[in-house]
């Protein structure tokens, strides 16, 4: 077993993000600039959107956090995206998931002007990524793509099996492992809630995406000798052992079916450093306008 390692890759790709930052610098005398929105009050919201902000400081990017009570109304934040998205001093926009049950994900989501999409999932962006065209991909799927290329892991031809079909991970992840890139040209094949017996597809894969929610679903009777695993869960538990107060699980039972796989990632460690990574280079690429 071979660990894709997160915090290595990362603070690799951060390193020539940076050198690329400061050549912005120079030349236009601005910095790439990344508005990020928060809403409530959500532990695991709190400590990403933290870690986004401390990595554009890192990378020499500007960063501007908005935080708003959970009273904040669907018509108060859509203006405020309206005003971001008129903004020329700012590259890349993203509201943190989720949001309070009586703002609709979905209209903040194609409020955000395709152009500033750095998360990637206004449906502008989604439709240009399933056709091949430039855009800006989602940031987790994007930092998986990153991850096999970094490990030059040979997807071409596989069978990719992805479990959940969220529109943040899932479903775009299974679109860009099927398309006729590389890493790409899988065979994919998606499982979510409804589907009767999961381990008769994952046996299967020999490489495995899971990103459903639920701490150890994935076991070692489920995967095939010699696989590549991904586990993007991050399942939060209340902990004593631990200075921050609380422990990070992964959707795959890492002790057992680390030593059936060929490659594996770590929770925490892997993908969710990798997230980052995505969306740094997304407001990379936004702010030296190769997207759009
Ligand atoms: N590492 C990172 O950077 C990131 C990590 N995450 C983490 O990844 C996990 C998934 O996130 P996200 O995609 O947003 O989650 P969602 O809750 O939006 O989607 C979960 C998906 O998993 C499916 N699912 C749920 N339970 C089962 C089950 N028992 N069997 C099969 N499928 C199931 C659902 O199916 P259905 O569609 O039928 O309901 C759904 O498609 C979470 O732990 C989240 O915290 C998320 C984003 C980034
Ligand atoms: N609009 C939006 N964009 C997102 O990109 C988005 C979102 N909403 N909502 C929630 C998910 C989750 N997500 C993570 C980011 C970083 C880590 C991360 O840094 N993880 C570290 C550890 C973090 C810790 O210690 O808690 C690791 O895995 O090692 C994890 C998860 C982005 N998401």
């Amino acid at each position: 077993m071979q660990l894709l390692d997160g915090k290595f890759v990362s603070e690799k790709l951060k390193q020539q993000i940076a050198v690329e930052a400061a050549e912005i610098l120079e030349k236009t005398g601005r910095k790439p600039h990344l508005v990020a929105i928060l809403i409530g009050h959500d532990g695991g919201s709190e400590t990403y959107v933290a870690s986004k902000i401390k990595n554009c400081e890192k990378v020499g990017f500007n960063s501007t956090l908005y935080r708003y009570e959970s009273s904040i109304t669907e018509e108060e934040l859509l203006k405020k995206i309206d005003e971001i998205n008129q903004d020329p001093e700012t590259d890349g926009i993203l509201v943190q998931l989720p949001l309070p049950k009586h703002i609709s994900a979905d209209k903040v989501t194609e409020k955000i002007s395709p152009e500033k999409d750095v998360d990637g999932f206004h449906p502008v962006n989604l439709g240009r990524m399933q056709r091949n065209l430039p855009s800006f991909l989602p940031a987790t799927p994007y930092g998986i793509l990153l991850m096999l290329q970094e490990y030059g892991i040979e997807t071409s031809g596989k069978h990719c099996v992805v479990i959940g079909r969220s529109n943040i991970v899932g479903s775009p992840m299974s679109i860009l492992m099927a398309r006729n890139t590389n890493p790409g040209n899988c065979t994919v094949t998606i499982c979510h809630s409804k589907t009767p017996d999961i381990k008769k597809f994952s046996l299967d894969a020999d490489i495995l995406i899971v990103a459903i929610g639920k701490k150890n679903f994935v076991t070692a009777d489920m995967v095939k000798d010699g696989a590549i695993v991904i586990d993007v869960g991050m399942n939060r538990e209340i902990s004593t052992e631990t200075k921050s107060g609380y422990k990070l699980y992964g959707d795959v039972d890492f002790v057992n079916v680390a030593p059936k796989a060929s490659w594996i990632t770590p929770v925490p460690g892997g993908v969710g450093l990798m997230t980052i990574v995505g969306l740094l280079k997304n407001t990379l690429a936004s702010a030296k306008k190769e997207i759009y």
